[in-house]
This record gives structure tokens, C-alpha cells and sequence, in this order.
């Protein structure tokens, strides 16, 4: 369960956002929709525990995360956050398998070869471990961030922007894969977009609008 209340932010030179309340059950999938500078990732941020509200709460099943010290903060994250993003930066001189299973002790958690590999298998990318990131194609390492968001065994999944340089039919299949993977791995997900094409994807929508209100 993540739960905010009362969220407020102010980057230093910008005006206070306030963001709506929002409370998704576990497991629960939703589109956070906005336009561009509305606040749709300062509030993934916050939610992360990327960025600390100046006020609110932020409740992760029983955690006020805002109340965590930064160490146990990050660890909390590694543990049971992944994050997708636009962009799919992967160290670029070792290998796909060496990336997913860095991820993992960058958590603080020890290699799980077992789970990389069931992973791989399932996101159809087994085949490809042993390539290096300027070997695939962008769809190939969207496949491999998504294995990549998930070899901590998550929470809680959120994805800022997937889609907005997908044409149509990668979008939709994108979706279509998040989705997927967020219910059979019981995972929260919330993506942030301004693409209108995910809207009709998702029964739950959190709006918006411009500053946060
Ligand atoms: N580091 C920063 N310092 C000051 N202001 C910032 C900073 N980052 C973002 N902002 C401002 O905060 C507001 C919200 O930005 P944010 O990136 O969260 O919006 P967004 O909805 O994700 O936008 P987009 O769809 O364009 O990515 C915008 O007005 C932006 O200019």
C-alpha cells in the first residue's frame, strides 16, 4: 500500500507544488497523467525518496518513508522500489547479465543468479545476457530495464515517461508488458506520462494539474 497525504514541495527556486492524496493498494496499477512541468516526476521523486517533501507524508505499507535517516532511506528504496526510466543507462563495458546482477548488490542484497536468469527467460531476453548494452536494440534494453527494475523482488514499480518515444504498436506493447509483469509479480505500478495513448490502458488515473494543484 503507498499512501500520501497533504504532499507539499518547493524546489529552491520554484514555487510550492501540492499534490493531490493518493492511495493505491498493493498491486494496484496506475497512470499518473499530466502536462509537461505539472510535477509528474518531482512526484515519482517523492515517492522514491528520491526528493523530501517540505511537508506531507508518504506511507509505504507501515513505513512513513519521510521520517526514515538517509541510509535506511536508500536502503528501504533498493529494496522495494524499481524505476523505470525513459532513458535505459546501463554500464556500457560489462556485460547484460553483469548489469542485472550488479543491480542487485547495489541494493545491498547478494547475487541472485537464479532469479536473474528466470528473469531473462521470462522477459524473452535470455538469449541475449551475454551482449553488451551498444550490442541491442532500444526495444532489447527497454526489455532488459524492466528485468533490471525487477530483480530486487519490488514493491512497488514506477515508470517516468516509458512511452513517449515508442510509436504506437512498441507503446501499446510496452504497456501491455508492464501490466503483465505488475500482476503476476503482485507489484504496484505507477507510471507517469503525458501521452494520451496509455490513458484508455488503465482504469486508474491520478490528474495532475500544472504546480501540483
Ligand atoms: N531541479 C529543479 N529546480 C527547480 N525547478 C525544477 C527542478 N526540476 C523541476 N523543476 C520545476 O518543477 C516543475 C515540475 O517539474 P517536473 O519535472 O516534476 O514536471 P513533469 O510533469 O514531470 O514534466 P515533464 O512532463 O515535462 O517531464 C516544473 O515547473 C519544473 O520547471
Amino acid at each position: 500500500m503507498i499512501k500520501t497525504k497533504n504532499l507539499k514541495f518547493k524546489y529552491k527556486r520554484g514555487n510550492e507544488m501540492n499534490f493531490p492524496d493518493l492511495e493505491m493498494a498493493s498491486g494496484e496499477q496506475m497512470a499518473m497523467i499530466g502536462d509537461s512541468g505539472s510535477g509528474k516526476t518531482t512526484l515519482l521523486h517523492l515517492l522514491a525518496g528520491i526528493l523530501s517533501p517540505s511537508s506531507g507524508e508518504i506511507v509505504v505499507d507501515d513505513t512513513n518513508i519521510c521520517k526514515l535517516k538517509q541510509n535506511k532511506l536508500d536502503e528501504f528504496r533498493g529494496k522495494n522500489f524499481g524505476f523505470i526510466f525513459q532513458k535505459h543507462l546501463f554500464v556500457e563495458d560489462i556485460s547484460m547479465n553483469k548489469n542485472l546482477l550488479i543491480a542487485q548488490t547495489l541494493a545491498g542484497g547478494s547475487k541472485d543468479p537464479d532469479y536473474v536468469s528466470q528473469l531473462t527467460e521470462q522477459l524473452g531476453i535470455a538469449k541475449l545476457v551475454n551482449k553488451y548494452p551498444s550490442e541491442l536494440s532500444q526495444g532489447e534494453l527497454q526489455r532488459f530495464s524492466v528485468a533490471r527494475s525487477l530483480v530486487n523482488k519490488p514493491l512497488a514499480l514506477f515508470a517516468d515517461e516509458p512511452t513517449s518515444s515508442l510509436d504506437d504498436n512498441n507503446c501499446m506493447r510496452f504497456i501491455t508488458l508492464l501490466q503483465k509483469v505488475s500482476s503476476e509479480h503482485k507489484l504496484t505500478l505507477l507510471i507517469a506520462t503525458h501521452d494520451s495513448r496509455i490513458k484508455k490502458q488503465f482504469e486508474n488515473i491520478l490528474y495532475l494539474k500544472p504546480s501540483g494543484k
